[in-house]
């Protein structure tokens, strides 16, 4: 159990999947969970049960299916309706019924909301707020309060506003979370409403959306402004732009601010855990990410890397491995040689000052013809191998390809590739069917190389991605195309351009076979 004085309240299985797109079945929920207890935050809310069978049927397989370890369970839902007895609301009862040992309820702080919205009264708002908390107190449950629309309710009527926090206090609220409902604070006029709020007395909590791009500076002024219960949603998920992401509020809470929110060892697999998440709800990791995208701490700039040669410090907050992610180098026509030698270190080759020089200037002028190493992992490595021997290595020599495209009578596209190679003293010749031209190509490579090479049949081609870039100086546009393969163990990308799409993608094609014959131990000749 986490340390009751500062909370870190996760709110990513009910606001966060208020998000656009995300939908979540009630496993998707459950898996969630355990990772969010696994980084170690203190509640999680799973949702609003009695509003939709889904959450309902959370509540209920969390009960035997999730044994948290730091985290209690939260179940989020309304104040009762007005005119109507909080024992007798069935959505109260559906809270009551949660099994939850939290129920955090939403209730209007925004007199205009209260008017318009609810259509009641100032003062049965209040009734409504006292009535449902000091009910689900009675019955047993701990009650957090979400102040909704509290920023936009202070500046409109600040005593009513203060009047609802302190009507939830007085029934039993523990917390009560001033939230920026429509995300338009900044952090400057919300830390001062929040020193007002803390100063009647009553714990505050904040929860913030990131309309203005602010939510998480907007947490952090709130803590420093008293708030000791943070709310956020796992990579910043939640209604239109987001809520604020949970994972920075942490990190920079707990790295910066000297907290001690979640164990050392759950900070340092929050990485991995927030790309975990991203597997769970499908939606594509945002790789610029603070702390935990896979760019976070890749650098680009020649200029850094030198610096970084001497000490990682000079250009980075933090050590990644903190927040268990890693520092890459990027190689392209922004590197310069401590690049390269950096890049190759991360790869395991040692370089000479002059083998750096060599390559930096071949990196330089392929990316001037459209190359981009930076996406090619694998087509670097393969040509900091080749500059490192002096020659180009290749476990197989071509003689030469072609491919027909055929459309059949029946309107199926069927292509045909024949390939002739020369490897390990053979001439082959060996020819391939696929729906199109790359993959026709590459089932002709392995038909002709897999006899040789057996582990080719574990490498497979996963991602072809193509893009027409501008001629320069007159001359055509040129194509660039992007492979990336995989065996079991590992991904690798490679890149190929030309005029003709076919040959952009044969040199790709050509490089993801050779690094994947290098990955299974074979040497180049
Ligand atoms: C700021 C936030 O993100 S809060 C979370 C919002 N999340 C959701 O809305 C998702 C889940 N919601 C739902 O499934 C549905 O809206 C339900 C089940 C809650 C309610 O559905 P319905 O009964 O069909 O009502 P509907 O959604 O049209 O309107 C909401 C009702 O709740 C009332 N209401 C709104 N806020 C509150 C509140 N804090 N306390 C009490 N009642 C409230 C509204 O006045 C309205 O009442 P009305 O039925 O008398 O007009
Ligand atoms: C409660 C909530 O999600 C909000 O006011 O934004």
């Amino acid at each position: 159990m986490t340390d009751d004085r500062f909370h870190v309240y996760d709110t990513t299985l009910r606001d966060g999947a208020q998000q656009e797109g995300l939908n979540l079945t009630v496993a998707d929920k459950l898996a969630i969970a355990r990772h969010l207890d696994g980084l170690g935050v203190g509640f999680i809310e799973g949702g609003w049960p009695g509003a939709n069978p889904k959450d309902t049927e959370f509540f209920r397989r969390a009960r035997t299916e999730l044994d948290l370890k730091h985290a209690q369970l939260a179940a989020f839902g309304a104040t009762r309706r007005a005119g109507v007895k909080a024992a007798d609301d069935p959505l109260v009862a559906a809270l009551r019924e949660s099994g939850a040992p939290v129920v955090t309820l939403v209730a209007k702080s925004h007199d205009r909301h209260v008017e318009l919205a609810l259509r009641t009264t100032l003062q049965e708002n209040l009734a409504m707020i006292r009535d449902t908390v000091s009910h689900l107190r009675a019955e047993g449950q701990r009650v957090f309060l979400d102040a909704e629309h509290f920023f936009d309710g202070y500046k409109s009527n600040p005593a009513y506003a203060l009047e609802v926090l302190r009507t939830a206090a007085e029934a039993g609220a523990s917390v009560i979370a001033l939230c920026d409902t429509n995300g338009g604070m900044l952090p400057d006029e919300l830390a001062e409403v929040v020193h007002e709020a803390v100063g009647t007395g009553a714990r505050v909590g904040i929860h913030c959306h990131d309309d203005t791009g602010c939510a998480v500076a907007n947490t952090l002024a709130a803590v420093k402004a008293g708030a000791t219960h943070v709310q956020g949603c796992a990579n910043g998920y939640g209604e239109r732009s987001g809520n604020a992401n949970l994972f920075t509020v942490v990190a920079n809470l707990q790295l910066k601010r000297g907290f001690d929110l979640v164990p050392r060892e759950a900070l340092a697999d929050m990485t991995r855990i927030a790309h975990a998440i991203t597997e769970v709800t499908n939606v594509t990791p945002n790789s610029h990410a603070p702390y935990v995208g896979v760019s976070a701490f890749a650098h680009k700039a020649g200029l850094h890397a030198s610096a970084i040669k001497v000490d990682p410090n000079l250009y980075q907050h933090i050590d990644p491995a903190q927040v268990g992610n890693d520092m890459r180098m990027l190689v392209s026509d922004m590197a310069g040689r401590a690049s390269v030698e950096l890049k190759g270190r991360e790869l395991g080759y040692e370089l000479s000052p002059e083998t750096s020089r060599d390559l930096v200037d071949r990196v330089k002028d392929l990316e001037s013809r459209g190359y981009t190493f930076e996406a090619a992992d694998a087509s670097f490595e393969l040509l900091l191998r080749d500059t490192v021997a002096g020659e180009r290595r290749r476990h197989f020599a071509v003689e030469s390809w072609r491919v027909i495209v055929e459309r059949t009578r029946g309107g199926e596209l069927v292509s045909e590739a024949t390939v002739k190679l020369h490897a390990k003293g053979e001439r082959i010749v060996a020819t391939g069917e696929g729906n199109g031209p790359v993959n026709a190509l590459d089932r002709a490579v392995r038909a002709g190389l897999e006899r040789l090479y057996p582990e080719l049949a574990g490498v497979e081609l996963i991602d072809f991605k193509v893009r027409i870039l501008e001629g320069t100086h007159g001359t055509d546009a040129i194509t660039r195309v992007l492979i990336t393969s995989s065996d079991a163990t590992a991904e690798w990308a490679t890149v190929g351009v030309d005029e003709n799409i076919i040959e952009a993608s044969w040199q790709a094609l050509e490089q993801a076979v050779t690094y994947g014959l290098l990955r299974a131990g074979h040497e180049a000749g």
